[in-house]
């Protein structure tokens, strides 16, 4: 006869010995139960393990944030009052957001070449190949020009700078670009366009004094507008995509920030700008790159084959438009988060008034680099992309002295004159 202990155990690990029902019941039960406890603890234990690698984790990340920070310390304080010194009577200090980007970039150096005080703030984000901004910032940090690595969205760090220095204009210009990108990372521009700017304006309006803002909109607001050219006095309640959707969030934010708190505020709507140390996801850039490499290139069409056109501006045409802008800024009226008084609201159209179509944009391109391009023409997708846009830049004109000089053709051999030598290609044999 077996022992009781005998019939309750399986005779071999995993199998059942169903001697008769009333055994094989208990065994069964004592089984599920000896199973349900290996599971619960086994559970247990993932739990613990998963708990324990989530609290790891977050230190390791707080240890980043407050252990490796690239700002603060004595040292770091000394090179952003160095580089904010003004060398110029009545000059700027200039807080330039984006500074490691395209027009950050020839803004900073404009800027410093004149006499006034710059510091830059840039996160290096990875939207295209960061090493084209670390060669930008090269450039800058050798005409004196620091740039901290950081975001804007960060209060403390933007709260230490103004602490540091009592920046008298701020050039926002850190944002999350690309009108067809918004499909894929759609966060991105909520993160950069929206809650950055709405951390920027919150340090602004606390810094005593206020300094007065001129940031970067765009010609995107336009979105399905069809009066030409654009005026500011458009609508502008229509956007094609989520990126110009934010550029028009942030007038509207400006604007209460300009009403509560006294902040002086100047938006500039670019137009489609292009030019040296551009930036890669551009068409004019993509397709440069695309060409040399003997690599077809999409063109898109617009309803009824009528060909997309843009009012292409030149850089250093923007870089004047920004300069006139902070030469031209009221100052804020408020101070430590109160308002004093009205502050100057302005919008302005940076444009070049003569909108050309994507194919000429090609063929000036083929001209140029003198390799014909192996066009692939479809129908514009859904994507965010508006037909055309043409600017109506009167107001800067007569308010900003804004006069654009660089036609395409021009505009385009200086910048394939630059891609060649940053790329390393024969530019003798190359450019005419
Ligand atoms: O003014 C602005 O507010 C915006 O300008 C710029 O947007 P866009 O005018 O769309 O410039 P860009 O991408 O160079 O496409 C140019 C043309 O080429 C067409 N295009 C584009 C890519 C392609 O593969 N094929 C093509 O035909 C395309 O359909 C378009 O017709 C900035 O990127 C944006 O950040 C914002 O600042």
């Amino acid at each position: 006869m077996p022992s009781l202990q005998e019939e309750l155990l399986p005779s071999t690990p995993g199998k059942f010995k169903i001697d008769h029902r009333g055994h094989a019941v208990n065994r069964q039960f004592h089984r599920c139960f000896a199973s349900t406890s290996t599971l619960f603890l086994w559970a247990l234990f993932l739990v613990a393990l998963t708990a324990s690698y989530l609290s790891f984790q977050s230190f390791i990340d707080s240890g980043n944030r407050y252990f490796t920070a690239s700002w603060g310390g004595i040292q770091w304080e000394k090179r952003v009052r160095d580089s904010a010194q003004v060398h110029r009577p009545d000059g700027f200090s200039v807080l330039v957001t984006g500074a490691a980007g395209f027009v950050g970039t020839h803004v900073s150096l404009a800027l410093k070449k004149r006499g006034d005080g710059v510091v830059g703030i840039d996160n290096f984000n990875t939207y295209y190949d960061p090493s084209l901004k670390k060669a930008r910032k090269s450039l800058l940090q050798g005409r004196g020009v620091f740039i901290v690595e950081g975001d804007v969205n960060d209060a403390r760090l933007l709260a230490k700078l103004f602490d540091v220095v009592a920046f008298t204009h701020v050039m926002h210009l850190a944002a999350q670009a690309g009108v067809r990108y918004a499909m894929e990372n759609p966060q991105s521009y909520v993160h950069s366009n929206v809650a950055g700017l709405v951390t920027l304006l919150e340090a602004c309006k606390s810094a005593n004094p206020q300094p007065a803002v001129v940031w970067a909109s765009s010609s995107s607001v336009y979105g399905l507008n069809e009066k030409s050219p654009f005026s500011e006095a458009d609508r502008t309640d229509r956007p094609a995509s989520l990126y110009a959707a934010t550029k028009k969030a942030g007038e509207a934010i400006t604007h209460t920030y300009n009403h509560i708190y006294g902040l002086s505020v100047t938006g500039l709507r670019f137009f489609t700008v292009y030019g040296p140390w551009g930036r890669p996801d551009m068409a004019y850039f993509s397709f440069t790159r695309n060409i040399l490499q003997g690599k077809p290139i999409t063109i898109y069409r617009g309803k009824n084959q009528v060909d997309l056109a843009r009012d292409f501006t030149y850089i250093d045409d923007i870089v004047k438009g920004c300069v006139g802008s902070l030469d031209t800024a009221g100052k804020s009226t408020g101070s430590g988060g109160k308002k004093a008084g009205p502050a100057p609201y302005r919008v302005f159209n940076l444009g070049n008034t003569s909108p050309v179509t994507v194919p000429t944009l090609v063929s000036i391109l083929e001209r140029h680099l003198k390799v014909k391009a192996k066009r692939n023409v479809v129908d514009m997708p859904g994507n965010g992309d508006v037909p055309f846009t043409h600017a109506n830049i009167s107001s800067a004109r007569r308010e900003l002295g804004y006069k654009p000089t660089t036609d395409l053709q021009t505009g385009l051999k200086k910048f394939v004159k630059w891609y060649l030598s940053y790329h390393g290609y024969n530019r003798g044999n190359n450019v005419n």
